[in-house]
C-alpha cells in the first residue's frame, strides 16, 4: 500500500471531535484512510509527498441528498417558474417519461457524468434516489444502475402517483412488487410527503413497509408548506427530514427532542433526525430558505445538501450550497462546513467512516483554490476546488 504525504496545507478544517483548524497543516493517507493529520514541521515519511502549495483542505463534501438518474431536462418549466409560476409535485413525470424512454448504457452514461462532476466539485461521498421510474420494473433499474455509481442508494418508488394510476393502488404496489425488485440495491428509503405526491397515511404505510424489509428511513417534507413530514419522520424514527422550508414551532422541537443523546461535537452517541436543508433547491423554485439557523440554535443536526436533479435543483455544486448557507442562511463558515461534511454523514449514518478528517477514517479530502475556507462564501461562483482524493484516490 502506498503512502501519500500532503504537506503545506495553510489551512487544515478537520471537522474532529475538537473542531480543529490548523494551520500549517499536513495529512498522511495510507492506502485508503487517512493514517496521520498534524503540524507540517511534524509530519512522518511516506512514500510519495504532495505540496499543497499553502492552499485550504477540507474533508470531501457528503452529499446526502440527490437524484440522479434520469434523462432530460426541465429547463423550459424552471424558465417559467422565474416567471412566477410555482413549482409543483407533477412535473416529476416529465422526467419519468424521458427517463423510461433512456437505454441503460445512456443512463449509466449520465450517471457517470453527473457523479464526475459532483466530484470534481469537492464531492467524495455521494447518495442518490430512484423516483423517477414509477413502475416495478423502472425502478428496480434505476436502482440496479445507481448502485454501481455511488455510494449510498434510496429507494424513492414513492416520489409521485404516476398520472392515470389509483393513488391506493400504487401504494400497494410500492410497498408490495416495487420494493423487493429494489431492495437489493438499496439501503434507504424515502417517500415525498407533500399534497400532489403522498399524505400522511400514504406516506406512513410506505415508510413502515420499507422499515420490515430492514431499510432506513427518510422523508421528503415540508417543502412546498406546513404539513406532516416532520412529525413523521421523527414518530418512526428517520435518520433525516429533508427540505424543512415551513417549519412550526412544534416541528422544530420534535426535532431537537430527537438529539438529546447525542454528543455533536464529537459526533458519537445516539443520532436523531438530521434536518437536511438544501439551498439550491429553495432558490431555484422560490421556496422560503430553510431556517438553519434556527434548527442550529434549537439544538438540531442539520446537514446541506444539493439535491440535485432536473426538477428543482439542477446543481450538485456543495460549493454552491455552502457559500449560500453562509451568504443567506446565516450559518457561520464552520457551521457550514460542518452541516456539508459531518452533517450529511450523519443523514446517512455514515459518519463512523466519513465527514471528517481523522486518522482511520477515508481519506476523503477537498483541497481548495484558496488560502482559507471563507472563500467559499467570500468569492462565490468561483472555481475553487483545487484537488479531491476519494478513498486515498487522487480525484481531480
Ligand atoms: N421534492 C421532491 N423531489 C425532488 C424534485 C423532483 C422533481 O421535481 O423532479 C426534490 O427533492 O426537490
Ligand atoms: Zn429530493
Amino acid at each position: 500500500m502506498t503512502s501519500t504525504l500532503i504537506t503545506n496545507i495553510a489551512e487544515l478544517t478537520t471537522v474532529d471531535p475538537e473542531q480543529r483548524v490548523l494551520t500549517d497543516a499536513a495529512v498522511v493517507i495510507d492506502g485508503e484512510q487517512i493514517a496521520w493529520v498534524g503540524a507540517a514541521s511534524e509530519a512522518p515519511a511516506a512514500d510519495e509527498r504532495v505540496d499543497a502549495g499553502a492552499r485550504a483542505m477540507l474533508p470531501g463534501w457528503v452529499d446526502s441528498h440527490t437524484h440522479l438518474v434520469f434523462a432530460g431536462d426541465r429547463s423550459a418549466e424552471f424558465e417559467a417558474r422565474m416567471a412566477g409560476q410555482s413549482y409543483a409535485a407533477g412535473g416529476i413525470s416529465v422526467t419519468t417519461e424521458a427517463t423510461r424512454d433512456a437505454s441503460d448504457q445512456r443512463l449509466r452514461d449520465l450517471l457517470r457524468t453527473r457523479v464526475a462532476e459532483a466530484v470534481a466539485g469537492g464531492t467524495t461521498f455521494l447518495e442518490t434516489k430512484t423516483g423517477y421510474g414509477l413502475d416495478v420494473e423502472e425502478e428496480a433499474r434505476h436502482a440496479r444502475l445507481a448502485a454501481d455509481e455511488v455510494d449510498v442508494v434510496t429507494f424513492l418508488g414513492a416520489h409521485l402517483v404516476p398520472p392515470g394510476v389509483d393513488a391506493d393502488e400504487y401504494v400497494q404496489t410500492v410497498t408490495g412488487p416495487m420494493l423487493q425488485a429494489a431492495l437489493p440495491y438499496v439501503q434507504w428509503a424515502d417517500v415525498f410527503c407533500e399534497s400532489g405526491a403522498f399524505s400522511e397515511e400514504q406516506s406512513r404505510t410506505v415508510l413502515q413497509a420499507c422499515a420490515e424489509a430492514g431499510l432506513g428511513l427518510r422523508v421528503h417534507g415540508n417543502q412546498l408548506g406546513q404539513g406532516p413530514g416532520v412529525r413523521l419522520a421523527v414518530e418512526l424514527g428517520a435518520a433525516s427530514v429533508d427540505h424543512v422550508n415551513h417549519l412550526s414551532d412544534r416541528d422544530v422541537e420534535l426535532l431537537a427532542d430527537t438529539w438529546s443523546g447525542w454528543d455533536s461535537a464529537a459526533a458519537t452517541g445516539s443520532p436523531g433526525t438530521v434536518a437536511t436543508c438544501l439551498p439550491a433547491c429553495d432558490l431555484s423554485t422560490r421556496q422560503p430558505l430553510a431556517p438553519g439557523r434556527r434548527l442550529l440554535d434549537a439544538g438540531v443536526e442539520i446537514a446541506l445538501a444539493s439535491n440535485c436533479n432536473p426538477g428543482t435543483s439542477y446543481t450538485s455544486s456543495m460549493n454552491f450550497n455552502v457559500g449560500t448557507a453562509v451568504l443567506q442562511m446565516h450559518l457561520s463558515l464552520a457551521e457550514a462546513l460542518r452541516a456539508a461534511t459531518m452533517g450529511g454523514a450523519v443523514a446517512l449514518r455514515a459518519h463512523d467512516s466519513v465527514g471528517s478528517i481523522e486518522v482511520g477514517k477515508r481519506a476523503d479530502l477537498h483541497l481548495l483554490n484558496a488560502p482559507a475556507a471563507i472563500h467559499l462564501a467570500y468569492r462565490p461562483g468561483m472555481p475553487l476546488t483545487h484537488a479531491v482524493w476519494r478513498e486515498g484516490q487522487r480525484a481531480v
